[in-house]
């Protein structure tokens, strides 16, 4: 028989990851060995309810990027619960279906200073408020909103990369580099599927 999960505090980070990129990496993982999380969960956002109609890789590409990424490193797992939920990824939706399978863990909610300003239009907002720490991280442009309006919100000054996967996805139709900007395996698998080209 299986042993039921310790309890513990698990960071989630949403993206579209299209790809995965360093810059996401050095984020988890300073998350992950520098604050009070045990770990940090990459979730793969299938679609993002504000980012509707985008071109993206397919989700299993997308996913299977992500392993590679993080298949190493024991704080870091990639997440493919929203991939099985219905279509916009709510976060609300995905937190109550991690919290069924996980009901011993503890979620943490790891956004950008971007997209704290946007999360009361998210559904559920005064939920996710109310039952979640909020971990945020500066992002390069993003005016911090009043912290005043979410007290479970903590920021968290992170080293961040400025680099994006737009610029990823650029720099591969151009057939600029992408040594180091994401993992060596993963550019591999970018180049020998001749994504983004
Ligand atoms: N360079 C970076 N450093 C730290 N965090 C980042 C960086 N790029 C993205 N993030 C964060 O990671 C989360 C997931 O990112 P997402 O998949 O949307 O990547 P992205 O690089 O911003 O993508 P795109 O360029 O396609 O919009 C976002 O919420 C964003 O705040
Ligand atoms: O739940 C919502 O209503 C909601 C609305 C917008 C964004 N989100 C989450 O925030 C993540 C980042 O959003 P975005 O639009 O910056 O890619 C996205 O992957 C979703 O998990 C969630």
């Amino acid at each position: 028989m299986s042993q039921p999960d310790a309890s513990k505090r698990v960071g989630l980070l949403f993206g579209s990851f299209n790809p995965v990129h360093s810059g996401h990496l050095i984020l988890a993982e300073y998350f992950a060995t520098r604050t009070d999380l045990a770990e940090v969960w990459l979730v793969v956002s299938p679609q993002s309810p504000f980012k509707v109609g985008e071109e993206l890789l397919s989700d299993t590409a997308r996913l299977a990027l992500l392993q590679l990424a993080v298949v190493d490193n024991p704080h870091l797992r990639a997440e493919s619960i929203e991939l099985r939920l219905p279509r916009p990824s709510y976060t609300i939706a995905t937190l109550d279906a991690l919290r069924t399978q996980h009901p011993t863990y503890e979620f943490v909610l790891l956004m950008g200073a971007d997209n704290l300003a946007g999360l009361p239009r998210w559904q559920a907002a005064d939920r996710i408020m109310r039952e979640l720490d909020l971990y945020v991280y500066p992002r390069p442009g993003a005016t911090l909103p009043d912290l005043a309006a979410f007290p479970r919100a903590r920021v968290v000054q992170a080293p961040l990369l400025d680099i994006s996967a737009t610029f990823i996805r650029a720099s591969i139709q151009t057939g600029q580099s992408i040594r180091y900007l994401v993992p060596a395996a993963v550019e591999q698998e970018i180049l020998t599927q001749r994504y983004y080209q």
